[in-house]
């Protein structure tokens, strides 16, 4: 390590004073101004990382959904997963050491973590369209180039294009080719594979209306176009020519608002979507003849692609092992047509994407999404590799055809991470594959009428939640309040935990009427407010 380097490059990334940040859910994410220094340090912490596993680190720069002033970073680890929780203790202390104790903390990290100094390191890197995420971007290259790591920079990529390019780099292109012409190639080819297989829908079938949050998801998919059959007809809006990034559009603001974004006109039954600001979450929606808004979330798309996966696996007769997997905030009537109706598994882990990938992992076929939009399917290197062979191999054609769009199905999704483009292209060839209006896949269940609340507390962390977050076992008195609230309405269930990624706890419920839905979320909120220490005025009625 070059003490004078780091000093000298460190000091043209001072942490301002005070400042303490902590690696959450989704890594680093504050004002965009508070970031210099926590850049830096990742792009030396991704060097470390890279030695520590022998392999290919990513870092994006993004803050996903949240306005376009923050920004954030997260490191991608070498199969395209979240950062190993282990590390996550490192990237705190390493963000938050004071500048003349940096090169200490680097030595303690590497003792710890049994790092190779003088190994070679090597870090890819991304960013999305924020205007503050280029230099930042920058600051991380410093940090990459003190530690003597070599680095490529995709620059302007969706995190999900960043966690397919570490996948593919590091298992020497068996996922793909690391380049973003190599992902849209891999994608669209799989795509026109599985609609080829397609017999029914008409041509005004294949219209879409995307919005892209004023995001990085508009221009690359404007980029991928010319990789489209001609059938598909999408058509992009928001796409950060006018606007501002997730400004009254996008994903999180159509499930959180459970309504259409602005800057898209929606005509009846039309077929739309929003992606997040970089493009990692999806949700479908439209609006019928009578003006209503229908919302098609994370918990449909996930059913969608199980009911499809799981007719394709009874016809391939193996005996894989399917089941979905999420969090507390799955709608109980998706969770219950799943278990019920098509009698599939179905397992709930906390909030964030890498608990839901790490239970997913467990099964040969694993469909995971959360709520809001972000999921993706996995499967095993064995189901895989037997899909594969009956493609090349089997003799009756009806198994071989369906081997051949698991096949397509599994070249398609991007199983490192949730991926708009891909989902999108997933669910579009499914609705093709089965003839199946937005109306018709709304009406495979209902959802029950649901509210999502935050209230500030002084301290978040007073909360302390088990059984998959869906119990307060702190503050004392707070889990027993809620549950006589609860009782109080139909069909109801309600929760609350501190968040991950905001200084907020949040509230959920649900019940048999959106009436019922709100009061309970609203009650609950005021007895999170006077048990858990809220701050401010006492949360309002809806
Ligand atoms: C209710 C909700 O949508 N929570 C989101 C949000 O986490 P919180 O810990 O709830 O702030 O951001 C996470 C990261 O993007 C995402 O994984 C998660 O689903
Ligand atoms: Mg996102």
């Amino acid at each position: 390590m070059d003490s004078e380097a780091l000093r000298k490059y460190s000091a043209l990334h001072p942490k301002p004073a005070g400042l303490t940040l902590q690696y959450g859910t989704a890594g680093f994410r504050t004002k965009a101004e508070q970031l210099d220094h926590i850049m830096f340090r990742m792009g030396l912490l991704a060097v470390l990382r890279s030695k520590a596993v022998t392999a290919t680190i990513g870092i994006m720069v993004t803050a996903s959904h949240n306005p376009e002033e923050d920004n954030g970073v997260k490191l991608v680890d070498p199969l395209g997963e979240m950062l190993h929780p282990s590390w996550e203790e490192y990237a705190t202390q390493l963000a938050n050491a004071e500048e003349q104790e940096l090169q200490k903390v680097i030595t303690e990290i590497c003792q710890k973590a049994a790092v190779n100094l003088h190994k070679d390191a090597s870090v890819f890197i991304g960013r999305d369209t924020r205007p503050s995420s280029k230099k930042l971007s920058q600051s991380v290259i410093d940090g990459v180039h003190v530690l003597g790591g070599q680095y490529h920079d995709y620059g302007l990529v969706t995190t999900p294009q960043l966690h397919y390019m570490v996948c593919c780099q590091n298992t020497q292109g068996q996922y793909g080719k690391a380049t973003l012409e190599g992902y849209y190639e891999k994608l669209s080819k799989a795509f026109m594979e599985l609609i080829k297989q397609s017999h029914c829908s008409g041509e005004s079938q294949r219209h879409l209306k995307i919005d892209c949050a004023n995001g990085i998801g508009a221009l690359k998919l404007s980029e991928m176009k010319p990789y489209f059959p001609q059938e598909v007809l999408i058509h992009i809006y928001n796409d950060g020519t006018k606007e501002k990034l997730n400004h009254l559009c996008g994903a999180d603001f159509v499930k959180v608002h459970q309504k259409p974004p602005g800057g898209l006109d929606m005509k009846p039954n039309e077929r739309c979507c929003s992606f997040d600001g970089d493009a990692d979450r999806i949700v479908y929606y439209y609006k019928d003849t009578a003006g209503h808004f229908h919302l098609i979330d994370g918990d449909k798309i996930a059913t969608l692609i199980s009911i499809f996966l799981k007719e394709l696996l009874a016809k391939v007769k193996q005996s894989f092992k399917m089941a979905v997997v999420q969090t507390a905030y799955a709608n109980g009537n998706s969770t219950r047509y799943l278990q019920e109706t098509l009698k599939v598994p179905v397992h709930c882990v906390k909030t964030g994407v890498k608990h839901l990938h790490h239970k997913a992992q467990e099964f040969d076929v694993g469909v995971y999404f959360e709520a809001n939009g972000h999921g993706t399917v996995l499967f095993s290197k064995a189901a895989e590799t037997k899909i594969r062979q009956l493609v090349k191999e089997e003799k009756d054609d009806e198994k071989r055809e369906a081997a051949k769009m698991l096949e397509n199905m599994i070249d398609l999704i991007n199983q490192t991470v949730g991926d708009a483009v891909s989902d999108m292209l997933v669910i579009e060839a499914i609705l093709a594959l089965k003839g199946l209006t937005v109306q018709q896949w709304d009406a495979l269940y209902t959802d029950l009428p649901n509210r999502l609340l935050k209230v500030q507390v002084a301290d978040r962390r007073v909360i302390d939640t088990t059984d998959a977050e869906r119990r307060a076992l702190t503050p004392p008195g707070l889990q027993e309040k809620i549950d006589a609230l609860v009782k109080k309405y139909k069909l109801s269930r309600a929760f609350v935990r501190p968040s991950g990624t905001e200084d907020v706890v949040r509230i959920y419920a649900e019940a048999d009427t959106q009436e019922n839905a709100d009061a309970l979320a609203h009650e609950v909120s005021l007895a999170v407010f006077h048990l858990a220490g809220g701050k401010g005025a006492p949360p309002q009625p809806i």
